[in-house]
């Protein structure tokens, strides 16, 4: 994998800059994205046509290793999410979360289709599904597939499925299982790059070997050369780490990097819808959980961006198709139901008309053109078959479903980016059913993964807001707090051992009432001191007035006795008296 650290700057992507390898920045794909989502979960959401896919689920089996019934035989393969999973009521366990629900419906082999051509499927999925714009007749694959051409037979063409009554969202399925799919993906068809130590070691070339020739044991022993390094290097840590960081990326060749890009970006989107739509198992809450975002995808800015530029790649696919799906092109959605079909197919221009409107968000036309270019054409589409079998190899089925879904999206925008050239030769691509429908709800995907990104960003950054105001306070706590506490009244309410105590909130709440009481008490004493003193004063100075004139009778009889000693030569006797300002004391 590419990025298994996180990134150095979990900030690396704003707003401006423009989308690796795409030619549209992150802000303009978000504006684009709330033009086009309304219309686009209108038509996913509210069309037979593409509400429903139709899939072999159960009658494939994985090709590269043993995978018993749909789950992979080895023990150490089995899905693992809590530790004990008896703790957990049934309908909240991996197994149960990973099952397909709502009715379906067969495809329709190949005798019935000659017996009764058009005719809808009976019982199959429900009285209020218009089954002529969801029954698909001719599917056979052609050359330019990046799909699996599917096995002839008629069991294999699989189930119509709902897609809305199977949400992808969080179904517990994790551990080895799902680690083995995935490592199978990037360590054996992405193209081997300069950064894989593990796979440049196989020295495997898959294409040469055909793709169905993987050998899944050397993918084991080159995870355990892996952990080998992993530990050397945590030895010493000046060993190169190869791999793991988006730059060596930008060494590869354009074709290359695509892609590593599209697969990332599709794992991505996978993530982030399973985060968006979590299931908390121990309340049964479905709800976004931001810790699994952060620890998925927002500590990997290479990740995210991987998902924007598939979310440039195939607008850019979508909006290409968009003229082949207009009435002139005579493209029926619903067979034998006209005004269904006009619905449908005014619901799918509405979204490639909006997909269209920024006209410049990925140039196809450089891709196979220059240096080794031209030689990866084959490679590129064999590498990219090979992904899509290996979703046979999912031990869950709603992952199954949607890993499903989006390989052959992606395939198909691959397909009608490189394979249909309406500059040198216009001609209508030979789309099936499928493939629309999988393109459709790719885009789809896509979108609500970009707003889903969004919504958790802003969460992130709230998280970190209130995170720092609460340490502001925290900090102007300890400077205020103490002097506070040491002015709290003695009289502190000890709760009765009987009664609960009271939370910190009522604590604080009663602190509060208290204080203020205090200083109502203290303001009224101080005011009343005052108001006694200003009396007192009044009442010393009202007193002085009214003994003035004795004192000042015995200050002249003093002073006229003092004289007499003096003209008599006698000792003059001290004064007996003196200005003097009144004490506070004697107020
Ligand atoms: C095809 C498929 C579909 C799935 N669908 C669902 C689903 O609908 N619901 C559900 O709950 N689970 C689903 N899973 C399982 C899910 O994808 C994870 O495998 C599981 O949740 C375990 O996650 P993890 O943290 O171990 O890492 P994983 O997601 O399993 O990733 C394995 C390793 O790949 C690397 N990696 C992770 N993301 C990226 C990226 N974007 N780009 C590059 N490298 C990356 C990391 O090194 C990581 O350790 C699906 C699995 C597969 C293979």
């Amino acid at each position: 994998q590419n990025s298994e650290r996180p990134s150095q700057d979990a900030c690396a992507i704003s707003p401006k800059a423009i989308v690796s390898d795409a030619c549209a920045s992150y802000s303009t794909l978000e504006r684009l994205n709330r033009n086009v989502k309304p219309a686009l979960d209108d038509l996913t959401q509210t069309t037979d046509f593409f509400s429903h896919y139709r899939v072999n689920l159960f009658h494939k089996k994985c090709p590269f290793w043993d995978d018993g019934n749909g789950m992979c035989g080895n023990i150490a393969c089995a899905v693992e999410t809590l530790d004990n999973e008896d703790d957990i009521p049934p309908v909240w366990r991996a197994s149960e979360l990973g099952k397909l629900e709502g009715p379906r419906a067969r495809h329709p082999g190949k005798t019935v289709q000659k017996e009764e051509p058009q005719r809808p499927l009976r019982g199959g999925l429900g009285a209020d599904v218009g089954e002529s714009c969801v029954v698909e007749y001719d599917d056979e694959c052609d050359e330019r597939d990046y799909c699996v051409p599917e096995d002839e037979s008629a069991t294999s063409k699989g189930d119509y499925v709902s897609l809305l009554r199977n949400p992808e969202r969080f179904t517990g399925y994790t551990g080895v299982g799902a680690k083995q799919v995935w490592d199978a993906i990037y360590r054996e068809n992405c193209f081997q790059r300069s950064s894989f130590p593990h796979s440049a070691a196989l020295g495997h070339d898959t294409a040469a070997k055909g793709p169905a020739a993987m050998d899944f044991r050397a993918v084991i022993e080159a995870a355990g050369r892996q952990q080998a390094l992993e530990q050397q290097r945590q030895q010493n840590p000046l060993t190169p780490f190869v791999a793991q960081t988006g730059l060596e990326l930008e060494d590869e060749c354009l074709e290359k990097r695509v892609f590593y890009r599209v697969i990332s970006g599709m794992h991505a989107s996978i993530s982030t819808h399973l985060c968006w739509d979590f299931l908390n198992q121990t309340t049964g809450q479905w709800q976004p959980n931001l810790d699994c975002y952060v620890s998925r995808l927002h500590k990997f800015p290479d990740r995210i961006s991987n998902l924007y530029f598939n979310y440039a790649l195939v607008t850019r696919a979508v909006a290409k198709l968009g003229p082949y799906l207009s009435e002139q092109q005579d493209y029926t959605f619903c067979l034998g139901d006209a005004a269904q079909d006009a619905e449908t197919r005014t619901k799918v221009l509405a979204v490639t008309e909006k997909a269209a409107s920024v006209p410049q968000i990925f140039d196809e036309s450089l891709m196979f053109k220059n240096g080794e270019g031209p030689s990866l054409k084959e490679d590129f589409r064999n590498r990219f078959r090979n992904v899509s079998r290996l979703m046979d190899c999912v031990g869950c089925d709603k992952c199954r479903l949607w890993g499903k879904l989006q390989t052959a999206g992606y395939g198909t925008a691959l397909k009608v980016l490189f394979e249909f050239d309406n500059n040198v030769k216009p001609q209508v691509p030979v789309l099936k059913r499928t493939e629309l429908v999988a393109l459709f709800n790719t885009y789809a995907r896509l979108s609500s993964s970009m707003e889903a990104i969004q919504k958790f960003r802003d969460m992130v950054m709230q998280a970190e807001a209130a995170e720092k105001s609460e340490e502001r306070l925290r900090e102007a706590g300890e400077a205020h707090v103490i002097p506070d506490q040491a002015k709290k009244p003695q009289h502190a309410i000890v709760p009765k051992s009987s009664e609960a105590a009271p939370s910190e909130a009522e604590d604080e709440a009663f602190e509060e009432s208290e204080s203020f009481e205090d200083r109502s008490r203290t303001i009224k004493a101080e005011f009343d001191e005052e108001l006694g003193r200003v009396i007192k004063a009044f009442k010393y100075v009202l007193k002085s007035w009214i003994n003035f004139p004795v004192t000042l009778w015995h200050i002249i009889l003093s002073e006229l006795e003092r004289f007499w000693q003096y003209y008599l030569g006698l000792p003059v006797s001290p004064r007996s008296w003196a200005f003097d300002p009144p004490h506070v004391d004697e107020l």
